[in-house]
C-alpha cells in the first residue's frame, strides 16, 4: 500500500527531460529573507488613537505588500498546535486511503496531491492537501479528533477573518455589515497541506505559484519556511515566525476594492530534508456573492464566486495554472 502520493512516479518523466534542463535554472532560489509587516492586533483597544494607528498599518500593508503577519490574534497557540497534531496523524494514512473518493466522508475533491497533469516543472507541485469546504464539516468523519479541531479552528477563524475584512474595509467605505451578511463560518474553507521532503531539488515548488481566490488568507505555518511572495517584481522569502499567523489578500478583495488591496502571488518552495506543514484559512462568501469594485471607474467587471470558480476550474484544466482575476479585467 503505498504511502506517500506518487510524485516520483508521475513527474520522473518531466525531471529526467534535458529539455526541461533550462526551465529548471528558471526556478531560481531566492536570498532575500524578509520579515512581514507585524501587526499586533491588542493595540485595537488600547484607545482610539492606538486603534486607528493599528488599522491605518494593516491597511498600508494591505495594499504595499498584500502579505501581513499578526500576532495577539485571539487564536489560542494550544489549539493551532492541536491542529497542527490533527493534521500530521491524517497525512499519515497511507495514500491509497486518502486518495479514495470518499476519504473522511468529504467530497471526491477534498484530498488533493501535487498536479496529476503536470506537463512541465513550472506547473508541479510537490505537496498534499486536504481542502475541506466547511459547509462539508458537519458530515465529515470524525478521525481521532480531527474533525472536532477544526471546528473549533474555523469558528475562532470566521470571527478572526471577519474581525480583519471589516478593519481593511474602514478606509474604503464598504458597508459595515458587508462581511457578516455574505460570508459565513459555511462559505469558507480550510486547506491543510503538506509538503513533503523533495528529493529532487530545494528549488522545486511545493506549491506552484498562485493567487488565493477569497478574500483574505489566514496561513498558519510552523518553523520551517519556504513560502515566497513577489514584491517589486521579485520573489522574496517570509521569514518564518510560528508564533504569528500570516494574513493575506485574495483576489475577491483586491476585486471589492478595486485594485486598493494587493492579492499578491505567492508560492512555496519545497525542501530537500525537512517535512513541512501549514494550514490555510480562505474567508470566502456564499457561492452566489456577487462582488463588485467599491469604487467607480471599476477595473473588473461583478462576477459571482460561483462563476469565478467555473472558470479556475476550466482554466486549470485547460492550463495548469487558474489564470484568475486577469480573466475579468474590464
Ligand atoms: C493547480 C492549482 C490549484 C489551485 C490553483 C492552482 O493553479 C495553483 C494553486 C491552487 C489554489 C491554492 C489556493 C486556493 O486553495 C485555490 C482554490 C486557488 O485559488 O489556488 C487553489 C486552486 C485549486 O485547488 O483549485
Ligand atoms: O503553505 C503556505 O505557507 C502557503 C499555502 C498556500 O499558499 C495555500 O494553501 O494557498
Ligand atoms: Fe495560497
Amino acid at each position: 500500500m503505498a504511502i506517500e502520493p506518487p510524485f516520483l512516479e508521475k513527474y520522473k518523466a518531466i525531471f529526467q527531460s534535458s529539455a526541461n534542463e533550462k526551465e529548471k535554472s528558471t526556478i531560481v532560489d531566492v536570498s532575500e529573507v524578509l520579515e512581514l509587516p507585524l501587526i499586533d492586533l491588542g493595540h485595537l483597544n488600547l484607545g482610539p488613537f492606538e486603534r486607528q494607528k493599528c488599522i491605518e498599518k494593516m491597511a498600508r500593508a494591505a495594499t504595499e505588500w498584500g502579505f501581513f503577519q499578526i500576532v495577539n490574534h485571539g487564536i489560542p497557540e494550544e489549539l493551532l498546535t492541536r491542529l497542527k497534531q490533527e493534521q500530521i496523524k491524517v497525512f499519515q494514512q497511507p495514500f491509497d486511503k486518502k486518495s479514495e473518493g470518499n476519504f473522511l466522508n468529504l467530497s471526491a475533491q477534498s484530498y488533493r496531491w501535487g498536479n496529476p497533469l503536470a506537463t512541465s516543472l513550472s506547473n508541479l507541485s510537490w505537496s498534499e492537501a486536504l481542502h475541506i469546504t466547511l459547509k462539508d464539516i458537519s458530515k465529515m468523519d470524525e478521525y481521532n479528533k480531527l474533525r472536532s479541531t477544526i471546528e473549533e479552528y474555523a469558528e475562532k477563524a470566521n470571527v478572526l477573518a471577519q474581525r480583519l475584512a471589516e478593519h481593511l474595509a474602514e478606509s474604503l467605505g464598504i458597508k459595515v455589515s458587508y462581511f457578516g451578511d455574505n460570508c459565513s463560518p459555511s462559505s469558507s474553507s480550510l486547506r491543510m497541506n503538506r509538503y513533503p521532503p523533495c528529493p529532487y531539488s530545494s528549488t522545486m515548488f511545493g506549491i506552484i505559484p498562485h493567487t488565493d481566490t477569497d478574500f483574505l488568507t489566514i496561513v498558519s505555518q510552523d518553523h520551517v519556511g519556504g513560502l515566497q511572495l513577489e514584491r517589486n517584481g521579485r520573489w522574496v522569502s517570509v521569514k518564518p515566525n510560528p508564533k504569528a499567523l500570516v494574513v493575506n489578500i485574495g483576489d475577491f478583495y483586491q476585486a471589492l476594492s478595486n485594485g486598493v488591496y494587493k492579492s499578491i502571488r505567492h508560492r512555496v518552495i519545497a525542501n530537500q530534508e525537512i517535512e513541512r506543514y501549514s494550514a490555510a484559512y480562505f474567508y470566502c462568501p456564499t457561492y452566489e456573492t456577487v462582488i463588485e469594485s467599491c469604487s467607480k471607474p471599476s477595473l473588473y467587471r461583478k462576477f459571482s464566486f460561483k462563476e469565478y470558480r467555473q472558470q479556475i476550474q476550466k482554466d486549470v484544466k485547460a492550463t495548469g495554472d487558474k489564470v484568475g482575476l486577469s480573466r475579468f479585467l474590464l
